[in-house]
């Protein structure tokens, strides 16, 4: 998949915005060139998200897929004849993705006590998006302050996301005991990294919290002529089925330990988040 990232990215401009993401964050399919989105944590006030965009632009290009038959976000792909076998691909590894997605949420039901099936029978359709993602080679000078980034802080806001990076290295996750203190999470080959999102923080009762996590200069940036390599990363989001209302699972709270979270639907705060980072 990394080598069809690298093709599709390789295109020019022109080409890669035939198969363009639409102005509304809600409709998350397609290309969006650096600049078009930026990522931010609960932040809905349109001043706000306006004064988040101005700090720095987040430098960056992706392209988001989704099942095929999906009526409410149909995909959006480059014309027959553009890089064919691109969508034959990138739809296989969609649903290779979704098999590991399947066993990692029946280990989590077996690791809280709960039957195999508990998170599986909320993931059936699958509402899941598939993200290719490039962030070109920048100045180390303009990563490191700030003038550009890669990605800000943020969660997740499906179950889980299942991140595959490259050798690159630049991710980093923040400590949930020292609020502002980031650690690296470097490339290990061969293996992928399994971001918790806020649904698995509200199934759980907070027993597993969705992880502030962002992409800034790698610390051990091979730097040439002051630049930090292009990165290439694919996170495939799981979610629930939009029609999911999520609840804190039984056995996360009790008398004591009451519930933080109110039942809340899948589509409605996925819908609201989305909307805030277009
Ligand atoms: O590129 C990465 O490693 C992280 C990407 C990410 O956090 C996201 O797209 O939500
Ligand atoms: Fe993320």
């Amino acid at each position: 998949m990394f080598s069809w990232s690298k093709r599709f990215f390789s295109l020019h401009l022109e080409a890669k915005m035939l198969a363009p993401h639409p102005a509304s964050g809600t409709h998350h399919r397609g290309y969006s060139p650096p600049g078009l989105e930026k990522v931010s944590q609960h932040l809905y006030d349109t001043s706000e998200l306006a004064k988040n965009r101005a700090k720095a632009q987040d430098v960056k290009e992706s392209f988001e897929c989704g099942r095929e038959e999906d009526e409410a976000m149909p995909n959006i792909w480059l014309p027959d004849g553009v890089l064919p076998g691109f969508k034959e691909a990138a739809l296989d590894f969609f649903w290779k993705c979704f098999e590991l997605e399947k066993t990692i949420l029946r280990a989590l039901a077996v690791g809280f006590d709960l039957p195999e099936d508990y998170f599986v029978k909320f993931h059936t359709k699958p509402d899941n998006q598939l993200r290719l993602l490039r962030y070109p080679s920048v100045p180390l000078h303009a990563l490191e302050t700030n003038e550009v980034t890669r990605i800000d802080g943020h969660s997740d806001f499906g179950s889980i996301t299942i991140l595959f990076q490259d050798e690159v290295g630049g991710l980093e996750v923040e400590d949930p005991h020292h609020p502002g203190t980031f650690n690296p999470v470097p490339p290990i080959p061969g293996s992928v990294v399994v971001n918790a999102g806020d649904f698995l923080m509200r199934w759980s009762n907070d027993t597993i919290r969705s992880t502030i996590h962002r992409v800034r200069a790698p610390r051990n940036a091979v730097v040439t002529d002051g630049m930090v390599p292009e990165r290439y990363s694919i996170p495939y989001f799981c979610g629930p089925d939009f029609s999911t209302v999520v609840d804190p699972t039984p056995g996360t709270w009790s008398a004591d330990h009451p519930k933080r979270y109110e039942p809340i639907s899948a589509a409605a705060y996925i819908m609201k988040r989305l909307a805030a980072s277009y």
